[in-house]
């Protein structure tokens, strides 16, 4: 989409499907924003980003290391073909249990990012009527920047998201969340790294029945991610870029207060996993004909409310 006005956006929005918006002002980030620029502006400044030998990082089996960089440096590294694969995610400035957002981490370059008039941010930085308050509230703001090749394993957010590209292209595969039974997951991420390995069905043989969607980004394009759709990112080149997550009013009070990744599980949903590992375990003490029984009922009783929902 171009020219988006609020209204369409906002329908947009409640179809739940993910879409691109090519074009939006989102400021002079897009003109400005390059190594050059950054050395002006950024004089010093320590960055932790995630280094692999492999471009496809994988988060279960952790097979990058987290180092320290200076950041003009780290985009050096991040920029040249060296056999290493360099991520930066930005995170809080003290530690990883901080909200990641741009102007706190990196003011220097915060004001060249501005957002839509059409996405209806709310002006004031913590809204005291959040509930109330008709306008959306950001989340987080958190600066993507990677080696060229280096893709991100498939996860979901909680939160509603928009990937802004802003130097390089960028690969975004899309799954919708009726695929969670297919992708192999381990709490938020997927258990299959590699989405263009030829013997996909040998090892993960359900990945079959998930649906498929792609799309490449070019600089100055942004692309909404609904909260829940799973997405694997990479970089066909060198890559900048920036991704807004905001909140859903409607789930205000839903969230964890200790999300600072846009990504924990709602409250309510984790009390649901706690439950369900309890009733399991008490289903698990008895013999193996009342276990199959009773968890058939169990198994019943979850199908029958997930039919129940349109
Ligand atoms: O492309 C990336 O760096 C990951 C983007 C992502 O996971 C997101 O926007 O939620
Ligand atoms: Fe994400």
């Amino acid at each position: 989409f171009e020219n988006l006005t609020s209204d369409k956006f906002d329908s947009l929005v409640e179809q739940d499907l993910p879409f691109i918006i090519r074009q939006a002002a989102f400021g002079s980030c897009l003109r400005n924003w390059n190594k050059d620029y950054f050395g002006q502006k950024i004089a010093s400044k320590q960055v932790s980003v995630h280094v692999s030998t492999s471009p496809l990082l994988d988060f279960i089996n952790k097979n990058f290391s987290y180092c320290v960089y200076d950041f003009i440096e780290f985009l050096k590294l991040c920029s040249e073909e060296n056999g290493l694969y360099y991520y930066l995610r930005s995170i809080g400035n003290h530690s990883s249990k901080e909200i990641a957002n741009l102007s706190e981490q990196f003011p220097e370059i915060a004001n060249d990012v501005e957002y839509p008039e059409f996405i209806n941010f709310c002006a004031e930085e913590n809204c005291p009527n959040e509930n109330e308050c008709p306008n959306r509230h950001l989340f987080s703001s958190v600066l993507r920047i990677s080696s060229r090749n280096l893709s991100i394993w498939t996860h979901y957010d909680v939160m509603e998201n928009i990937l802004l590209q802003i130097i390089g292209r960028k690969k975004v595969i899309l799954f919708p969340p009726t695929d969670a039974p297919f992708l192999y997951l381990k709490g938020d991420k997927s258990e299959i790294i590699d989405l263009e390995a030829h013997d996909l069905d040998k090892k993960y043989p359900m990945f079959n029945n998930a649906t498929r969607y792609e799309c490449i980004l070019e600089p100055g394009d942004s692309l909404f991610i609904p909260s829940m759709w799973f997405h694997n990112t990479k970089a066909l080149e060198y890559s900048i870029g920036v991704n807004f997550f905001w909140k859903n009013p409607q789930l205000i009070h839903h969230y964890d207060r200790n999300d600072f990744y846009g990504n924990k599980d709602l409250k309510l949903a984790t009390h649901a996993y706690v439950n369900l590992d309890k009733a399991l375990q008490h289903l698990n003490k008895l013999p193996d004909k009342y276990r199959k029984f009773y968890i058939s009922m169990c198994i019943a009783k979850l199908n029958k409310s997930l039919k129940s929902i349109s």
